[in-house]
């Protein structure tokens, strides 16, 4: 189907259960489907929360680039610390994005995936030093995101006529990984696009944005759809590894980045997934005569190593 707006769902009848909470479900599982986005409102995270992480960001961002290159990802080679501008290109066909961004993630256990896996997405975090509370507003927000994404996917199984712990186990040791993001506004000198057309890799990604604007979402049409800021909300959408998993019953929708404002644009984006080690193979309930499987089994940990590579080119 194709949309011309993002619809804005309220969870907050979830936690009231019963007939309230079925028809959350309803909603967010329909909206999966036919638009892959959705703004999350009643998500019961404080604005505080919200707020601190922002404040990081631009502490973070505002730091001269010799002291943030001291964090550079590429001294590593792991997805954590400094990404400076035009080291990504997440469309592979354009030149580079115009943002920096800050990595980190949830650390995971040696011996919960494979050695190069772990290596690379669950390496220890990178902070900056004399950045006070910094660890602490991230942390926090990371923490309350990770939360939320357990009740999303409680809300997802009930949606998809499953009970509503049908992944909890999957989700035991999951994917999780966030990014703090500036885009400088276009100029002239940087006339290029914030962040380029592409789908999220993972199943489930929160993005906090700020008031400035810029996120677009591609319908089925080609047609490029605004999702502006809408306060007290979060953007979420559907990555490809749930699309897989769910047999293509929820939609990963392709969205790019263009800061147009004249002033600088942050966001939060928070990416969840199951466990490095699962093999994401299309779920019984979502296979049918009408629907064959239309997927092959990935490893998660595997395709998500390769599709963030295709980005550093
Ligand atoms: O900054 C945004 O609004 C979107 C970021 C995004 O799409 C991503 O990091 O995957
Ligand atoms: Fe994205």
């Amino acid at each position: 189907m194709s949309f011309s707006e993002i619809p804005i769902v309220d969870i907050s009848g979830w936690f009231a259960g019963g007939a309230e909470a079925r028809e959350v479900a309803r909603r967010v599982n329909r909206t999966c489907a036919d638009v892959g986005f959705l703004y999350l409102a009643g998500h019961a995270i404080p604005d505080r929360v919200t707020q601190g992480v922002f404040s990081a960001a631009e502490r973070f961002f505002s730091l001269p680039t010799c002291r943030k290159m001291e964090l550079d990802f590429a001294l590593t080679g792991r997805h954590r610390g400094y990404v400076p501008p035009a080291a990504e290109a997440t469309d592979p066909t354009t030149e580079g994005d115009c943002k920096e961004a800050f990595n980190m993630g949830l650390v995971i256990d040696p011996g919960t995936a494979p050695p190069a896996i772990a290596a690379h997405m669950g390496a220890p975090n990178l902070w900056p030093v004399d950045l006070p509370g910094f660890r602490e507003q991230v942390t926090e927000y990371f923490d309350a995101v990770l939360k939320l994404s357990h009740v999303i996917f409680d809300i997802f199984a009930v949606g998809l006529g499953l009970s509503p712990g049908q992944f909890a186990e999957d989700l035991k040791r999951p994917i999780a990984h966030m990014r703090l993001l500036r885009y400088p506004p276009k100029t002239a000198e940087s006339p290029g696009i914030g962040i380029g057309a592409h789908c999220d890799y993972e199943m489930l990604t929160i993005l906090a944005q700020d008031g400035v604007g810029g996120l677009e979402v591609r319908n089925e049409d080609g047609e490029w759809i605004p999702a502006p800021p809408v306060p007290g909300t979060f953007v979420v959408n559907i990555g490809e590894l749930l699309a897989r998993w769910t047999n293509g019953i929820y939609t990963a929708t392709p969205h790019r980045v263009i800061n147009t404002a004249g002033t600088d644009r942050y966001s939060v984006p928070f990416f969840f997934a199951s466990g490095y080690q699962s093999v994401i193979t299309p779920l019984d309930t979502c296979v049918s005569a009408e629907r064959p499987a239309r997927f092959t089994p990935v490893n998660a940990g595997s395709y998500l190593l390769q599709r963030l590579h295709e980005n550093y080119g």
